[in-house]
């Protein structure tokens, strides 16, 4: 555990006025350590480590869709939260990728400081990178904190992206397709 880290929070939590010494603030900046630290642990991960070999042999060529996955990452202007959810799809080219590593991907890249856009090209180029694909499409919504909590102050606004890589580049029924399984 980061003793640094820990420091730096004491540091924040006088500097902004609080009582280092009330008793509910005694464990904070250890705990504050923490926290960051699991939020940040995708710097210390690496894709073939994650994908752990769950690569499988498979004639399927139709799409698969990973519908719905959570994320929580932190947006790298602000450094607060911003939530959404991930929509991965994919066509295999003789490889498929064990289901469970779609949202270890997502996690690995949104554990760091990100901005939306470049979360879902990393996400979409790990899926393209690990299987090999014809093609990957990757659609995040999200909601940024920093624009919620603070600043303008909206609460309503959602933030879509996406990247087509391959066939959904290149190939509008793909693409629609995909966004017509999204729907669904
Ligand atoms: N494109 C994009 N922008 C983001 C993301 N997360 C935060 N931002 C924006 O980054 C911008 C930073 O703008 P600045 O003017 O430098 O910072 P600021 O004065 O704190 O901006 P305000 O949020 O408008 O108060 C803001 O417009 C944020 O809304 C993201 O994931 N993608
Ligand atoms: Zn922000």
């Amino acid at each position: 555990m980061s003793e640094t880290l820990a420091q730096q929070y004491l540091n924040i939590i006088r500097e902004i006025g609080e009582d280092e010494h009330r008793e509910g603030l005694l464990d904070t900046p250890m705990r504050a350590a923490k926290a960051m630290q699991f939020l940040t642990q995708g710097y210390q991960q690496q894709l073939d480590e994650v994908i752990n070999d769950a690569v499988f042999s498979s004639e399927s060529d139709d799409m698969v869709l990973v519908k719905g996955i959570e994320l929580y990452s932190m947006c790298e202007h602000h450094m607060l939260p911003f939530i959404g959810t991930c929509h991965i799809a994919y066509i295999p080219n003789g490889k498929v990728l064990g289901l469970s590593k779609f949202a270890r991907i997502v996690d690995m890249y949104s554990r760091r400081l990100q901005i939306q856009e470049n979360l879902t090209r990393e996400v979409a180029q790990a899926v393209l990178t690990a299987t090999d694909a014809l093609g990957v499409g990757v659609i995040i919504e999200a909601k940024h904190m920093c624009m919620m909590m603070r600043g303008v102050e909206k609460q309503h606004s959602n933030m879509r992206t996406s990247v087509m890589l391959g066939s959904f580049r290149e190939n509008p029924k793909t693409r629609a397709e995909f966004l017509d399984l999204l729907r669904n």
